[in-house]
């Protein structure tokens, strides 16, 4: 699905101290983790497998299809309603049906802010309504940044379910972001561990 060889990208800036250098790997269908410490490019390479950066060196090559990386929190979207953000995402489910999202609306207490601007939304709320696209999205490749951070445990109790169905696809990848292997993937089987160190 997903082929690394030597890959690497260094900021224009600082093209002497390259962010990710060297990286091999294969991403396939299920749940994979990027896992890192601070500053050692784990949104780098989210954003480089979304096809957002190009590789400075080495090859990437992804089966063609959507990837998905939910950005709810850029600052760009202030001042759109949740829900609007949402149906811009080009979610299928949604299209097809307005009333897809309501369940996971309800479980992830989303229901009451949905239709406010998302500056109103605290930093949970809004990365709630991104996991809620990637969930609706059925990409064949959906890449998630910290998708526990800033949760209350019901929360991430959804996700990890929501977690524990990407791992068993057999079609679609997902890729998390982290600093760790946090807890709540205890029970699920990971397709895969890309480690930049720490
Ligand atoms: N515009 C920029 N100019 C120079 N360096 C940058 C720029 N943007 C990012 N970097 C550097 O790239 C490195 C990787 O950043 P990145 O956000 O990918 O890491 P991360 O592992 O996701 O970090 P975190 O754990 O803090 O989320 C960092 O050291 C950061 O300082």
């Amino acid at each position: 699905m997903i082929e690394a060889r030597g890959l690497g990208w260094a900021h224009p800036d600082t093209p002497d101290r390259p962010v990710l250098a060297g990286l091999t790997f294969t991403i396939g269908p299920g749940l994979t983790l990027v896992r890192g410490g601070e500053g050692r490019g784990k949104t780098t390479l989210l954003r480089l497998l979304a096809g957002d950066l190009a590789p400075g060196a080495g090859a990437l090559v992804r089966r063609p299809g959507r990837a998905l990386r939910p950005s709810p929190a850029d600052p760009a979207c202030d001042p759109q309603r949740a829900r609007d953000w949402l149906l811009d995402q080009d979610l299928p489910a949604l299209q097809a049906d307005p009333a897809a999202a309501d369940p996971l609306l309800a479980a992830l207490g989303l229901v009451e802010h949905i239709d406010k601007p998302m500056f109103m939304l605290s930093t949970g709320s809004r990365r709630k309504v991104g996991l809620l696209a990637a969930a609706l999205a059925g990409a064949p490749l959906t890449l998630l940044d910290q998708p526990f951070a800033a949760l209350d445990a019901r929360s991430c109790r959804v996700v990890a379910e929501l977690l524990a169905d990407a791992a068993a696809s057999s079609t679609r990848a997902w890729v998390i972001a982290d600093h760790g292997r946090s807890h709540w993937l205890d029970d699920i089987a990971l397709a895969g561990v890309i480690d930049l160190g720490d």
